[in-house]
């Protein structure tokens, strides 16, 4: 593990997990995946190119009627329990004294992209989102809370962890592109992002 990158108020932690944590990492998202399989979100735009799944007491669905935090996985089951290594990163990293209510799972597979958005739907703005990337390397837009102005954008690889917090609590961001194959740490390559997420 590096020293922590702060770029426009986003902390990076390069290589926060090193290959066996992220090794180990994988074989639980696949227990969690298991329960509450991926599952791709439609807006009215047309589905998103990620696919998703969530762990923890909320997720998040979007759908033809809109999107929200919701208890249940669009196929009716509640979502897994957040896996312990997962709210270590959390504990070690947030800074806040709430426990993460919600681990989104996003999956991006060849060509798949996120566009520049604010994550501004959880209750309790203090407490930041945490962020954590396995696989192929993905390029991370930083924004501004405020739509436009110029943007820094940096390549995530496989085990590094962004904390969006305090000024860039609110702050516009996106994942341009993957490399895709750039990783072997996943089987059939592809990109999976984990954010933990206190909603309440
Ligand atoms: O995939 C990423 O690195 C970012 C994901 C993200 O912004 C989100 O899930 O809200
Ligand atoms: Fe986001």
């Amino acid at each position: 593990m590096s020293e922590p990158i702060r770029q426009k108020g986003f902390v990076i932690h390069p290589g926060f997990l090193d290959r066996a944590a992220q090794v180990k990492l994988v074989a639980r998202l696949r227990e969690v995946l298991a329960i509450a399989p991926l599952f791709t979100p439609r807006t009215r735009r047309g589905p998103m190119s990620v696919r998703m799944s969530a762990a923890g007491k909320y997720g998040w669905i979007s759908d033809t009627r809109g999107y929200r935090y919701d208890t249940q996985h669009p196929d009716g089951m509640t979502w897994p329990a957040i896996p312990d290594e997962v709210t270590a990163i959390w504990e070690a990293v947030s800074d806040c004294p709430r426990a993460p209510e919600c681990c989104l799972v996003n999956w991006y597979g060849e060509g798949a992209r996120m566009g520049l958005h604010r994550d501004e739907d959880e209750a309790d703005l203090t407490c930041p989102v945490v962020s954590v990337s396995l696989g192929d390397e993905g390029l991370f837009r930083m924004g501004n809370v405020e739509r436009g102005g110029r943007t820094k954008s940096i390549w995530l690889k496989s085990g590094d962890v962004v904390v969006m917090g305090g000024a860039a609590r609110l702050a516009h961001h996106g994942v341009d592109r993957i490399r895709f194959g750039s990783s072997t740490l996943l089987p059939n390559s592809g990109r999976i992002n984990l954010t933990l997420r206190v909603v309440t």
